[in-house]
C-alpha cells in the first residue's frame, strides 16, 4: 500500500495542525475540549483566510515547537523551522489581547449568569424580585425626569431653579449618550432575561451600557455636590447606587461588564456636567424662555 505524501514537518498531508481542514466534530469544531476556544481564541478570521495566522497556529503547535528543538525531534525529516520575522511576533500581541479580552468575556458571562438569580419567579431569590423592581423604578429616566420638571416649575428661587436645570441637562444628556452607545454597541441582554421592564425606548433591547448604572452614578454624585444632607443620607446614596447596580445583575438584565461600564460612564458624565455648568444667568434667561413658550 503506498505512504502518504508527507508535508514539511513529515506529517501526512490532511492531517494538518492548522483548523483549515477541520470538519464537524473534529477537535477544531469543538469536539475536542478547550481546543476549540483556544484555536477561536487566536484568530477571529475563517479559518485558512489569513496566511500570517496559518503561520501563528503552525508556529504555537505543540508539534511544531517540537519539531523546532533540536533535542526532541520527532522524525528525521523534520527541519528545524526559522525564527519567525519580527513583524510577525509583533502580531502575537493582538492574539494574547484578544484571549485576554475574550476571557474577561467569558468570566463576565459566567458571573452575570451565577448572579442572575432574581431573573425569572422561579429563579433561586426569585421572591426578592418584585423589590428589586422596585429599585428599577427608582433608577428610571422617567421618574427623574418628571420630577425635576415638577421641581422646577414649583421652585421659588432662582438658585434653586439654577441647580435644577443643570439637573435637568444631565438627565438628557445622559438618556442621549447611553442610546448613543447602546445603538453602537448593540450588545444583547442576557439570555435568562425576561423583557418586562417599565417603558423602554428602543434602543433598551441592547444592554451596553446599564441606563440604570449610569443613572445612578451620576445622580448620586449631583446630590452629594449639591444637596447639603446628614451622614447617614449621604451614606444611604451611594448605597443606593450600588444596590441598584447590582440588582440590574440580578434580575438578569444586565452582565456585569454593562454595569460597570455604566457606573464608570455615570460618573464622567457628572464631571461633564460640572464643567459645563449653566451659569446662574444663563440657567435664568434659559428658564424664562422656555417658560413663555
Ligand atoms: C423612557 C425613558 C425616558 C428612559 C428609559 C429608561 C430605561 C428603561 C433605561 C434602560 O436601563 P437599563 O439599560 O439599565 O436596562
Amino acid at each position: 500500500m503506498p505512504s502518504p505524501r508527507r508535508n514539511a514537518e513529515g506529517r501526512p498531508l490532511g492531517a494538518s495542525v492548522s483548523s483549515s481542514s477541520s470538519s464537524p466534530g473534529s477537535p477544531a469544531h469543538g469536539g475536542g475540549g478547550g481546543r476549540f476556544e483556544f484555536q477561536s481564541l487566536l484568530s477571529s478570521r475563517a479559518p485558512g483566510t489569513d496566511p500570517t495566522c496559518a503561520r501563528l497556529r503552525a508556529s504555537e503547535s505543540p508539534v511544531h515547537r517540537r519539531g523546532s528543538f533540536p533535542l526532541a525531534g520527532t522524525g528525521p525529516s523534520q527541519a528545524p523551522s526559522p525564527p519567525l520575522p519580527e513583524e510577525d511576533r509583533m502580531d502575537l500581541n493582538p492574539s494574547f489581547l484578544g484571549i485576554a479580552l475574550r476571557s474577561l468575556l467569558a468570566i463576565d458571562l459566567w458571573l452575570s449568569k451565577k448572579l442572575g438569580v432574581c431573573a425569572g419567579e422561579n429563579s433561586s431569590w426569585g421572591s426578592v424580585r418584585p423589590l428589586m423592581k422596585l429599585l428599577e423604578i427608582s433608577g428610571h429616566g422617567i421618574p427623574w425626569l418628571l420630577g425635576t420638571l415638577y421641581c422646577l416649575f414649583r421652585s421659588d428661587s432662582w438658585a434653586g431653579r439654577e441647580v435644577l436645570m443643570n439637573l435637568l441637562f444631565a438627565l438628557l444628556l445622559d438618556l442621549l449618550l447611553v442610546a448613543l452607545i447602546k445603538g453602537l454597541v448593540r450588545r444583547r441582554r442576557p439570555a435568562h432575561n425576561q423583557m418586562d421592564m417599565f417603558v423602554t425606548l428602543s434602543v433598551d433591547k441592547y444592554s451596553f451600557p446599564s441606563g440604570h448604572a449610569t443613572r445612578a452614578a451620576l445622580m448620586s454624585r449631583f446630590i452629594l455636590n449639591h444637596l447639603v444632607l446628614a451622614i447617614p443620607l449621604r451614606v444611604l446614596i451611594v448605597l443606593w447606587a450600588l444596590i441598584l447596580g447590582l440588582s440590574r445583575v440580578m434580575l438578569g438584565r444586565h452582565n456585569v461588564t454593562d454595569v460597570a461600564f455604566g457606573f464608570f460612564l455615570g460618573y464622567t458624565q457628572y464631571s461633564i456636567v460640572d464643567y459645563c455648568w449653566l451659569s446662574p444667568d444663563n440657567a435664568r434667561v434659559l428658564f424664562v424662555l422656555w417658560k413663555q413658550q
